[in-house]
């Protein structure tokens, strides 16, 4: 009974940060999650590196693979030019709601997709739900199991483009050893390593940068 930390992290953004204001609801996170209780958003260090790839991709259409509670989902919106849109996949209701919430409360909800339900059965679907071409950016952070044979899904359903970047989080701690050996050795991928700090702790953790090149 009582609450849960997905919760507790929506009742602190919905009392300390400001309505509309992004950067609030990030900072509120950021604050909660290093001073009360640790939980998984990719954090403020990883998230400068997160920042500076959208700002570099200047993205249409971008895709996260694992909403949880919203952080980075809000942490990407916040970047993007008018008419870019953020589709985002949460397969478990409860932390799909909070996200919402913390969406909604950083003012974002207009250029935010977000789809409850697990990415197997929802990649196949968005060319037709959401008349998407291709994704310029998707943004891989769900259990880590699920990297490689979600990006074989991406391929298989022509959802990348030459050009299109995945950046995944976690290749380090807790690592996806089978995503990182296939970007690193495929012909089909220019691979990049961006070392950091795993969230809100002193353990090395990095993103992984691959560029698909069709
Ligand atoms: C498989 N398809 C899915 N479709 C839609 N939503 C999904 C799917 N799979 C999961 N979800 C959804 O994506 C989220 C899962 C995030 C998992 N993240 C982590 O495990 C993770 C773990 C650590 C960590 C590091 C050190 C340590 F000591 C303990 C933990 C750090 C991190 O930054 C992480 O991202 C959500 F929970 C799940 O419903
Ligand atoms: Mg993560």
């Amino acid at each position: 009974t009582g609450t849960t930390r997905p919760i507790r992290i929506l009742q602190f953004v919905q009392r300390c940060a400001k309505h509309g204001d992004a950067l609030s609801v990030i900072s509120a996170i950021d604050s909660f999650c290093s001073k009360v209780e640790w939980a998984m958003n990719v954090g403020d260090k990883k998230g400068e590196i997160l920042d500076a790839i959208v700002l570099e991709t200047r993205p249409r259409w971008v895709l996260e693979l694992g909403t949880y509670c919203g952080y980075s989902t809000v942490r990407i919106a916040r970047l993007l030019p008018p008419g870019a849109r953020l589709v985002t996949i949460e397969m478990n209701p409860h932390y799909a709601q909070v996200a919402k919430e913390v969406i909604q409360h950083a003012g974002l909800e207009a250029q935010v997709e977000l789809l409850v339900g697990s990415s197997s059965i929802l990649i196949p679907q968005l060319k037709k739900k959401l008349d998407i071409e291709k994704f310029d950016l998707v943004f891989i952070d769900h259990w880590k199991i699920s990297y490689l044979p979600d990006t074989k899904l991406l391929e298989e359903c022509g959802l990348l483009r030459a050009g299109s970047v995945l950046l995944a989080d976690n290749v380090v701690c807790p690592g996806a050893p089978d995503y990182l050996h296939y970007v690193r050795n495929s012909p089909q991928y220019q691979s990049q390593y961006y070392q950091s700090y795993l969230e809100y702790l002193q353990v090395e953790d990095g993103l992984e940068k691959s560029i698909f090149l069709g």
